[in-house]
């Protein structure tokens, strides 16, 4: 017979919403809780996602800027990347973020639960750990946060910044993407020059283009058979495969349906505008909820699940959902940053817009950097009906730092004026928003 224990607040998988509710469930309503985790402390965003890839892409940063060092007055010669070391930079920041967790959930005083948990039956789930042990936990109220995975099981997760990276630090890289073009949700002035960047630096694209087979092991030696319009290449040989090719929920094997919790037709678990699944007192939030695929996504559904469980949030409140800000950043070298309505989806939606642009050599800051932080532009859709933001791009160096100002302009729908009589610090790369929004045409 499984040993059960009972709880306020249990979190299946501890991402990002479930460690943060957690820890202040339990230290501002002193609550029992606990979370229960498989493998990574504190989901993918530190163990293997955001955080590593970050680490990751500012070695090639670094590299990069070495070997572009004449411009700078360097004389020294700059030899091969050692990845053993990058490597090792980024496992000790990884290994210094799970002291904190660890400590965040002392510190708390939030059970954490290693092993595989499933639902056995309405808020009771069963948790496996790694030794086949198995023991039963219930609670007042459960949270699935259980994220998601790369499309193809067995690859390592990426994306586009990882290209890039990976070239600066030595690989040959090749992108082979069945679209038209990389970046397919940008406007396409945005995708193209970070993909002519991206071709300057060395790394090669094959766009249009579906690989019809795969022979050979990821990390010896592999070879891929392509299928293009032209027909100008048949196949590439390499080392190393990533995967990059979107993400599945993580909801398949976790008893949903004996807990009563639908999903989607994407396999995403059902949810309200307020993170409530169809199970009473059981919520999801994250990845597997089909929350936009990004950490402070899956932060933003603790705020509504904190609320709830605060009493605070009532049904017909502002915070929802379907209604709030999803802003973006791409870390390639140009960032690529973005909130709102993009050009090419306000053309479609047929809203009309002025367009305000900028090129990032105006933004006078980036000629003080390397020569390519000149490159890019940064533009506003600003409404034709009031003078309110609808939607903000840059790509150009630290474009993500641009973001809060706009987004928080564009929350409590300011004017576009209210920032460029802004005082802008010169010379700050924020002080070309000034600019920017003094250049959007008159109706
Ligand atoms: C390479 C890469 C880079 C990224 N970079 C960024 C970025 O720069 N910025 C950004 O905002 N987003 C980024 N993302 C996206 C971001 O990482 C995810 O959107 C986010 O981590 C999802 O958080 P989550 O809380 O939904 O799930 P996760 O953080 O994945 O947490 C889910 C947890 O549940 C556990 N789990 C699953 N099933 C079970 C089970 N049955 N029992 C017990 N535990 C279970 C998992 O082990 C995991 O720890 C990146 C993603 C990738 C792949
Ligand atoms: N900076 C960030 O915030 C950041 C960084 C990395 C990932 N993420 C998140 O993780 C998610 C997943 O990233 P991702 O890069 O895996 O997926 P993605 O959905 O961003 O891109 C997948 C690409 O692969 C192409 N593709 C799909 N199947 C293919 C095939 N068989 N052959 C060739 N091309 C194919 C698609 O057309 C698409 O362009 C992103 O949507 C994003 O939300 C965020």
């Amino acid at each position: 017979m499984s040993e059960s224990t009972h709880y306020d607040l249990v979190c299946l998988g501890s991402g990002e919403a479930a460690k943060v509710l957690a820890w202040h469930h339990a230290s501002t309503q002193k609550k029992r809780c606990a979370v229960i985790e498989r493998s990574m402390l504190g989901g993918s965003c530190p163990n293997v996602a955001c955080l590593p890839s970050k680490n990751l892409l500012y070695s090639a940063k670094v590299a990069h800027l070495a070997r572009e060092g004449t411009q700078f007055g360097l004389t020294s010669h700059v030899g091969e990347v050692d990845y053993g070391v990058v490597k090792k930079r980024k496992d000790e920041m990884v290994k210094g973020l799970l002291d904190l967790h660890r400590r965040m959930f002392e510190e708390n005083g939030v059970e954490l639960i290693w092993g595989e948990g499933k639902f056995v039956g309405e808020r009771t789930i069963e948790v496996t750990s790694a030794d086949g042990g198995k023991r039963i936990v219930t609670a007042d109220i459960v949270l699935v946060n259980t994220g998601s995975r790369a499309k193809i099981p067995n690859n390592i997760p990426g994306l586009i910044e990882l290209a890039q990276a990976m070239k600066r630090l030595g690989a040959q890289v090749t992108v082979i993407e069945r679209g038209p073009r990389i970046l397919k949700n940008e406007d396409a002035d945005v995708a193209d020059l970070l993909q002519e960047i991206l071709m300057e630096e060395g790394v090669v694209f094959h766009t249009s283009t579906t690989i019809t087979r795969i022979q050979g092991h990821s990390g010896d030696e592999v070879v891929l058979n392509l299928s293009t319009p032209s027909s100008e290449i048949t196949s590439l040989e390499g080392t190393h495969i990533l995967t990059a090719t979107g993400r599945t929920p993580n909801t398949s094997l976790i008893g949903l349906d004996l807990a009563n919790i639908q999903t989607t037709p994407s396999g995403h678990i059902l949810v309200d505008e307020h993170n409530r699944t169809t199970a009473p007192h059981v919520y999801a939030a994250g990845d597997c909820a089909g929350s936009p695929y990004f950490t402070h996504m899956g932060l933003d559904d603790f705020r509504i699940l904190r609320d709830i469980l605060s009493g605070k949030q009532v049904d017909g409140e502002e915070k929802m959902r379907s209604t709030r800000q999803v802003p973006s950043s791409l870390f390639t070298d140009p960032e690529i940053a973005h909130v709102g309505l993009r050009e090419h989806e306000a053309k479609a939606q047929g809203v009309g817009f002025r367009l305000a642009r900028l090129p990032m050599d105006m933004f006078l800051r980036s000629r003080t950097m390397e020569k390519g932080a000149t490159r890019g532009f940064a533009k506003a859709l600003i409404s034709v009906e009031d003078d309110t933001i609808l939607g903000f791009t840059a790509i150009g160096p630290h474009a993500g730092e641009f973001l809060p100002v706009v987004q928080l302009a564009m929350e409590k729908q300011l004017p576009y004026t209210d920032l460029s009589d802004l005082i802008l610090v010169h010379p700050t790369l924020n002080e070309g928003l000034g600019m920017l929004f003094d250049n959007v045409p008159s109706t």
